[in-house]
């Protein structure tokens, strides 16, 4: 089992006002400790340590698995406070426990911070309904969607219909190395009716180097982050044929169009404004130039579309995952379910690439208005 932390924020002589504090104070845990995942712990972390209504220690779930070293990645992240797989060279902060077992690090918590790859929630919600504390709150930094027999389903809805719980989310322009070495970041934080919830997770995230804001549009902070992953795969091959910055941002400026029209066509309440927020244009633009799924498309352009994805991807990305390609799928099941996939050219191109059925070039040809 993990070791746990001493609280060391609280300064009181008596003991009673002692446990009353504790009683009261949050307990968070983030479950996921791929790239995004550690940072985030590292932002949490710094936070919990100075502010007394959490308690200091962030418990991290790891998927656990064993390094060349033969060591088991938890135990180095302990030994070292660094995940030296999928963060090196940052350390996440004293306060930051890894566990690698699931059930026993999201039983004590009340806020709940996920932050995996979109493809494993369902199974991570499966092993952990009725084992989490009632009054447990959830945050979704989770970019992706699932497809059911009912039609799409956002992860925060995922997790707040499997678990029984309220599930706000966190999108934003955010590199996850950028943020580790503090580089100024913005993010959005969405929620559904809790602003005092909100304003809580909010105050759990923010630094000096990461401002976070809050918009009651948790469907289209989620969509926003979620489809932008598409947009990336799309400029990704402009970047792979050498098309240059106009193209690029033409494709941006459609891959927006097409964002903002599939939102409001799925959830009409989804507000114009949310387009502006970080979750946004900021977010089509810092994944449009230095996010991995740009990355892995560029490789697959360069390579005539002879090299898979799944290829690349192990090969470039050492462990960590892609979410623009399995949600280019996705969307293409909502899109032709739907009968939409005229209206969306330029996300159902992107999905045709992936799989082999156009080739990359056709990114333009089928996409120009
Ligand atoms: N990395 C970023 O810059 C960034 C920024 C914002 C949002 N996000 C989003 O955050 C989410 C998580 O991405 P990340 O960058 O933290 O992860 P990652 O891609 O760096 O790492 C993959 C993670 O998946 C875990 N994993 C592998 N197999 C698993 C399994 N069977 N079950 C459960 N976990 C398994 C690995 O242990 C690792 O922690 C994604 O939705 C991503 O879009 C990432
Ligand atoms: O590296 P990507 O393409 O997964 O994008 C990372 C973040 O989502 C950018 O905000």
């Amino acid at each position: 089992m993990a070791p746990s932390l001493e609280d060391t924020t609280t300064d009181t002589s008596a003991a009673g006002v002692d446990d009353e504090l504790a009683a009261v104070k949050s307990r968070v845990t983030v479950v996921g400790s791929g790239n995004w995942g550690s940072v985030a712990s590292k932002l949490i972390a710094s936070n919990t340590l100075n502010l007394h209504s959490f308690h200091d220690e962030v418990r991290m779930w790891v998927f656990e698995e064993i390094l060349p070293t033969g060591e088991k990645l938890s135990e180095i992240i302990n030994r070292t406070n660094e995940n030296v797989k999928y963060l090196p060279g940052i350390k996440l902060g004293k306060n930051v426990v890894a566990d690698p077992d699931l059930e026993n690090a999201v039983r004590d918590a009340n806020m709940l911070v996920f932050v995996t790859p979109h493809q494993f929630m369902e199974g991570i919600c499966k092993r952990i309904v009725g084992k989490i504390r009632n009054d447990a709150e959830a945050i979704s930094l989770i970019k992706g969607m699932e497809v059911k027999k009912e039609g799409p389903c956002m992860i925060s809805s995922l997790i707040s219909d499997q678990l029984g719980i309220n599930c706000c989310v966190l999108m934003g322009a955010n590199i996850a190395n950028e943020i580790a070495v503090e580089k100024f970041s913005e993010a959005t934080v969405g929620y559904r009716k809790n602003k005092e919830m909100a304003d809580k997770w909010v105050q759990l995230f923010n630094t000096s180097y990461f401002m976070v804001s809050a918009v009651q549009d948790v469907e289209g902070v989620e969509l926003c982050g979620t489809l932008k992953n598409v947009v990336a795969i799309a400029a990704g091959f402009v970047d792979g044929l050498d098309m240059g910055n106009n193209t690029k941002a033409a494709i941006m400026r459609i891959g927006l169009r097409e964002m903002k029209a599939f939102s409001k066509l799925l959830f009409p309440s989804v507000k114009d404004t949310t387009f502006f927020e970080s979750c946004g244009v900021a977010d089509l633009i810092t994944t449009c130039l230095g996010g991995r799924n740009r990355k892995c498309a560029e490789a697959f352009a360069r390579n005539g579309g002879k090299r898979s994805f799944d290829e690349l991807e192990a090969e470039m990305l050492q462990g960590q995952k892609l979410q623009g390609v399995s949600t280019a799928k996705e969307l293409y099941e909502v899109l032709s379910h739907q009968g939409w996939l005229e209206r969306f050219p330029l996300f159902s191109t992107v999905h045709k690439i992936c799989i082999g059925h156009l080739p990359p070039a056709a990114i333009v040809e089928y996409t120009k208005p």
